[in-house]
């Protein structure tokens, strides 16, 4: 059994953690560049939560600006074994109204200007994203949906779009064709990093829009989402409190692999990596390079 710390990543809307107890605020340095914002250290119930706000306190940053290496390093440095990434979505399923929320496990990258990776010229790697999200964290998360009452969908994909614009319509049917169930800005490369930081990741996707596919429902804009998830964040919250207090302190290996994703994964010869990527590599894949 390993020790389980349980991160948290807000989106739009999710700025805090109400609930959070004996909360700590730290600034972590990370060599990939800036963090969104200080972490928050905290429990609920005896479980030990990390907090980060995605765009940062006041919403500063759009999701081509966020740091997402920074971001992963920062709550891998924090001890996070385990992340829940909160997100706002556009739902491609008329089944899918505003207010559900989708448990995502597979996630479609059209990000085009976002650093997609921690590894590259001086220590090459290439890790597994067949299954991105770990099933026991998912499980764990239906679980407290179920006992909150929560309406929503266990598994869909989610499709990544560079933003910050919304789709255009031939975009939204298009995706819609393609069998995606919703549309967000942040869920990539967060899920992929994670991965590479072999951290244990989940999404929590909340519908606030049908994207503008819809006849009877207008295109989606700022108005519309911000609405919908000032009616979605006590729900969030309430999940995020449940699914923390049944938090383990210690659990089993990922099914999925995602604790070690790095296993046999670093194509680069030892003699060959470079010496200055392995420092800043030092907290995602310490584990199998060795700490300096
Ligand atoms: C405010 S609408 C667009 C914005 O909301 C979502 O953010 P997040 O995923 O962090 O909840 C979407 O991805 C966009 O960044
Ligand atoms: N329709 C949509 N497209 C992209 N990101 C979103 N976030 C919330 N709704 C969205």
């Amino acid at each position: 059994m390993a020790k389980a710390v349980l991160g948290i990543i807000g989106g739009s809307g999710v700025y805090d953690l109400p609930g959070l107890e004996d909360v700590r605020e730290e600034r972590i340095a990370s060599p990939w560049g800036e963090p969104s914002d200080a972490l928050r250290f905290g429990r609920i119930g005896s479980a030990q939560v990390v907090f980060l706000p995605r765009h940062g306190r006041g919403h500063r940053l759009s999701p081509s600006d966020i740091d997402y290496r920074a971001n992963i390093d920062a709550l891998k440095r924090a001890g996070v074994t385990d992340l829940v990434s909160l997100s706002a979505c556009g739902s491609f399923r008329e089944d899918l109204a505003p207010g559900a929320f989708v448990l995502a496990d597979q996630f479609v990258d059209r990000t085009h200007r976002r650093q997609g990776s921690f590894f590259g010229r001086g220590c090459v790697a290439h890790v597994s994203m067949a299954h991105p999200v770990g099933p026991r964290l998912a499980a764990r998360l239906v679980a407290a949906a179920e006992a909150e009452g929560i309406r929503h969908q266990a598994g869909g994909t989610y499709v990544c779009i560079e933003g910050p614009q919304f789709s255009s319509r031939a975009e939204s049917l298009g995706y819609r064709a393609a069998g995606y169930d919703v549309i967000g800005m942040t869920a990539m490369p967060e899920a992929k990093l994670a991965r590479e930081a072999e951290m244990t990741y989940a999404a929590v996707a909340m519908v606030t829009d049908y994207d503008c596919w819809h006849d009877e429902h207008g295109p989606v804009d700022v108005a519309a989402v911000v609405d919908m998830l000032e009616r979605n964040v006590e729900k969030a919250q309430r999940l995020l409190a449940r699914l923390a207090r049944d938090f383990p302190a210690e659990h089993e290996p990922c099914p999925v692999g995602s604790d070690r994703a790095l296993d046999g994964a670093i194509m680069t010869a030892p003699e060959m990596r470079d010496p200055r990527i392995l420092a800043r590599l030092d907290a995602v894949a310490g584990r199998v390079l060795g700490r300096p």
